[in-house]
């Protein structure tokens, strides 16, 4: 029987997937029980053919990030990220509910979370600073960068030594550039992994995982910008709102809204300052967006 080795799923490739294992990179094909490989999987492999690996385990994940899928369905995108690194900028477009949704994902699904601003070079950022504050007083970290002038790019590299990370936020705050920076040598390492992987070809909307020179992983997947709101419940967008958490279950009814119920202790804490009432207020709209489903 041949030897099973452990690998690291890094790419998905027309023809399979892209499996690391010291160093050398080699196309693989799942088992058909297995569930649907996600960049950054640990899989147990064993060489099929010269040059071809058959995955046949999937070791445990200690966190998932789903996609939608075009079925209505979701699907995994990428396996044991430790952080999801959320990139906004004031242009286009600044938007804290945005930021609010993508910290109540990450805290239900167990992901650390940094913020980063991007185009710090532009005028306008003070604008931000006062509810940058907010965040940074929940305890989440902030990076003021600049792609295009290189500010900030230090404090943010040592952040992401270590672990696994992935970059999101929405179209046009820098993703690309930023992740230019960080792997400047992308192309080159895209066509290692085809050339390795033999008949691989690399498929650009792919989800692919980069070792930084520094230090730590980087999955590059075009597209997170769509991760919505998925599917939170209103309960889950409470706890995803981390500083109520000491206060869920302590409202006077058991199914309270949150909203204008008696005896809230969350509105109770923002009468009382507490909890910001900028955060709450966005909260409250976020549960508006959210369908009406049993509880
Ligand atoms: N002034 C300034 N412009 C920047 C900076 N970073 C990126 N840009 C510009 O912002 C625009 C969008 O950058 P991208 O890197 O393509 O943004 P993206 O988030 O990858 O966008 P999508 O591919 O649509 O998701 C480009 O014109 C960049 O040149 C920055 O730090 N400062
Ligand atoms: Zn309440």
């Amino acid at each position: 029987m041949a030897e099973v080795k452990e690998g690291l799923a890094i790419a998905h490739l027309g023809q399979g997937i892209a499996v690391e294992n010291n160093g050398r990179i080699i196309l693989c094909q799942p088992l058909r029980k297995l569930d649907t490989i996600a960049v950054g999987d640990k899989v147990l492999w064993s060489e099929a053919a010269p040059g071809q690996g058959r995955i046949e385990e999937i070791l445990p994940r200690h966190s998932l990030l789903m996609r939608p899928a075009r079925n209505g369905k979701t699907r995994p995108v990428a396996a044991n990220i430790d952080r999801v690194v959320v990139i906004f900028a004031m242009e286009p477009r600044y938007d804290c509910l945005l930021i609010d949704q993508y910290l109540a994902i990450c805290e239900n699904s167990n992901f650390k979370v940094a913020l980063v601003l991007n185009k710090a070079d532009l005028p306008g950022t003070e604008e931000a600073d006062r509810e940058l504050a907010v965040y940074v007083g929940l305890g989440y970290p902030i990076y003021k960068v600049s792609a295009k002038t290189g500010m900030g790019l230090e404090g943010l590299k040592q952040a992401l030594q270590g672990q696994v990370s992935i970059f999101t936020g929405q179209s046009g705050v820098g993703k690309s550039s930023l992740t230019r920076v960080f792997i400047p040598d992308k192309e080159i390492k895209i066509n290692a992994i085809s050339a390795s992987a033999k008949l691989g070809r690399h498929t650009t909307t792919a989800a692919t995982l980069y070792h930084l020179k520094e230090g730590g992983n980087l999955i590059d997947s075009p597209g997170v910008a769509i991760f919505g709101l998925a599917d939170l419940t209103a309960d889950e967008l409470a706890y995803g709102y981390k500083e109520f958490r000491p206060y869920i279950g302590n409202c006077r009814f058991n199914d309270c809204r949150h909203e204008q119920d008696k005896g809230c202790a969350i509105r109770t804490a923002v009468e009382k300052g507490t909890i910001s009432e900028c955060r709450y207020r966005r909260f409250l709209k976020l549960k508006d967006k959210i369908p009406l489903k049993p509880r």
